[in-house]
Formats: structure tokens, sequence, C-alpha cells
């Protein structure tokens, strides 16, 4: 299917509807606790003059009497690659920097106080490719390299924290490559990364080609504007990876990814938002958007003839809140900010209201756990005599 014949984006559709009928629809699949936030029209015209689509959602949550609120305005950023894949890398960096360069500008009109990007957002996602030239030129090191340097800047000019997700490479340790989430803070200091702890072997992502499951374990990151952390793409189809953020602290989990639509648009509006319920936090599903071809041929081992695109990159980022009430989802074609205001304090309201965490037996996983992966293990299964 070519970008042209991609339709917009589900809410879109809904939009054909009554106004009492579409807010049933999305009462009941989004659910009610939320309100469109006041922009400045100077950010709204900015957004405008870029091709950037934004959007706005607040979750609601109770005054405490004990705590003040804890408010905080994230933005998440879904981009199209803007140049031919095979641009050379110096100009693509570049091209890319002035996208992410404006797109946080309008960010901080809008108030934003943490914002991510897209998984290996400077780049082509050139995994499908298997060809080690030039794509791992792009790779470059988390804490000096050029594009922590150069958002850095930003992070401290606008007073946001940045993550930033990237092919790494550690050049001390033997020239690794890695992909991973770079996290700047708010003054602009490097406070650490995240290496994505789940490679994909499935369709078109090769990326088991360039690097290996991440070190790192479930960092949390202690921020200004919150404790967060970084689950990135498909490890977002490992509950236990969420599980692991959530035990470690986590107020929002941000799951920068790059997805195509036959394989998993189902998929994708029900596991970021799922985790969000299980762990009581907040969840940030980022998607790149667009179709990017490679100039040679790759085969998907599937019998399937060689072709050279993964396919449409279907955007669709959204939030959820950690009672499950989500956000609509940015655009399946273009360019797009979400911002979303919260509430920090929702995190605890939840779990007190729900007890997931009081009632989730993790003694119980605990004691299973390192008997499973013990080469001899038996399943537990009761069969008749
Ligand atoms: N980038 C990445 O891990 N993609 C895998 C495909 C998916 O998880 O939907």
């Amino acid at each position: 299917m070519s970008e042209n014949t991609e339709f917009k984006s589900v809410e879109h559709i809904l939009e054909k509807l009554s106004i009492d009928d579409k807010n049933t629809i999305k009462n009941v699949l989004y659910g009610k606790n939320t309100y469109e936030l006041t922009i400045s029209k100077d950010a709204l015209d900015l957004a405008k003059q870029f091709n950037i689509e934004l959007k706005t959602c607040g979750f609601q949550c109770q005054k405490e009497q004990t705590r003040l609120p804890k408010v905080v305005r994230v933005g998440i950023f879904q981009h199209k690659t803007p140049r031919e894949t095979w641009a050379n890398i110096l100009e693509m960096r570049e091209a890319m920097f002035k996208i992410a360069a404006n797109a946080i500008e309008v960010a901080a009109g809008a108030g934003v106080n943490v914002f991510c990007l897209q998984e290996a957002w400077n780049m082509p996602f050139a995994f499908c490719t298997r060809e080690k030239q030039p794509w791992c030129e792009y790779a470059e090191s988390a804490q000096n390299g050029p594009t922590t340097i150069f958002l850095a800047v930003l992070a401290k000019k606008y007073n946001m924290v940045i993550i930033s997700p990237i092919l790494e490479r550690d050049e001390v340790r033997n020239d690794t490559i890695w992909n991973t989430a770079v996290v700047i803070d708010n003054h602009g200091d490097y406070l650490g990364k995240h290496r994505k702890n789940h490679i994909p072997r499935v369709g078109d992502f090769n990326e088991s080609t360039y690097y290996f499951e991440g070190d790192t374990g479930h960092p949390v990151f202690e921020t200004e504007f919150g404790r967060i952390a970084i689950n990135i793409c498909y490890g977002r189809h490992h509950p236990l990876n969420w599980l692991a953020f959530g035990l470690n602290g986590a107020q929002m989990v941000f799951n920068p990814s790059a997805t195509v639509g036959a394989l998993s648009e189902p998929l994708w509006g029900i596991e970021a938002r799922n985790a969000a319920v299980a762990n009581g936090y907040y969840t940030f599903a980022i998607n790149r958007v667009g179709t990017e071809t490679f100039k040679n041929e790759f085969t998907s081992g599937d019998g399937k003839s060689a072709h050279k695109d993964f396919g449409h990159f279907y955007g669709s980022s959204y939030a959820t809140a950690p009672n499950g009430t989500r956000s609509e989802g940015l655009s399946r074609t273009e360019n797009g900010l979400l911002v979303t205001q919260l509430d920090l304090n929702l995190c605890r309201q939840v779990k007190d209201h729900w007890g997931f965490q009081m009632t989730q037996r993790l003694d119980m996983y605990a004691d299973l756990l390192p008997k499973v992966i013990k080469h001899d293990y038996q399943p537990q299964i009761i069969k008749k005599q």
C-alpha cells in the first residue's frame, strides 16, 4: 500500500460520526477522564509552520489532602525520515536535527517538561537490510556523540528532560553497537542510558545482525519531573520487562518504537496501555511514521519475493494513564507531537484503588522463575493418572 492510500487515523474515521456517537465510542474505548490543554497561539502557529500535527490530552487526577499535585507535561514526537534513506549520513543527520529542533521548540512553547523521540530517531530504520555499510556509521557515543551534544543544548535552553533513542557505539568497549536510549536532564547534563533488552527476530526486523540484547537492566532515571524509564520497542511485548521498570519505581515509561502495520498494528493499542494498568504508571508509545525505501532489495526468509521496504510505519503514538484512560493516537501518516498533562499522584491513587501491586504475588513468581530457566524444568501439569 502506498503512503497516499494509507488511512489517516482511527480517530479521523470516528470524526465522521455524530458528536454523540463519537463521544460514546471514545468514552468506552479510551476512557472518560481526559481534557484538552490550552496551548499558546505561538506554539500552535509554530506547529503549523513546521507541518507538525499537534494533539493534546490532559489526564484527570483527584486532589489529595496531604500531597501537593505533581503536574508534568510530557511531549512525544513521531516523524518521517526527511531524505532518501541513502542520503549522505552527515546530511541526513543535519536534516534530522532540524526536525527535532523544530519539534522541541513547539514542545517548549506548549510547556513540555519531558520530551521523547522515536527509536533510532536520527537515522533510517535500516536494520531490515542486513548491510553493515553505511548503516553502522550512524552509531555514536551515548554520552559524547554529536546527537547528545546537540540535544543537550536544547534540553538546557528549554529546561526540558530529553530522551534520545539512538544507535550507540561503545567506543570504550570494543566499538560494539547497541540500541540505546540516552537521557539528558533539564540542565543539559547526560543522566544515563538504557540499552534495548529484547531484540526482534520477526519479519524484516533483522536487528540482531547489528546489536545484542542490552546489558543495562531496568534503570529508572530520577528527574526533577518524575521517575522515568524506557522500554525500547520490541520490549513492549514482554510483560516482565514492563514489570521490572515498575518494580524499580518508574512513574512514566516510554516505549520508543519502529513498527509496521502488517506486523503489529492490532497489538499497538493494547500492550503499552495494558502495561500502564498492570504497573501503575503512565506509558507513552511512540512509533515512527512513513515508508522507508532502500536501494538494494532484501529478502525475509518467508518465501515472498525480494523487496526494498519494510512497509508502512504507522505512527499512532499515544499515552495511557495508570487507570487505563488513553489519549487519542497521532496520525498514521504525518509528523506529530502529542502533549499530555498528568499528575504523578495518580500512580499511587490507582494503586490504592485497585490493589494490583499489593496482590501481585511476586513471591510465587520469584519461586517459579529460577526453576523454569533450568534445562531440566518440568512444567507443573496435572494429568489424569
Ligand atoms: N524495532 C523493533 O523492535 N521492532 C519490532 C517489531 C515490533 O515489535 O512490532
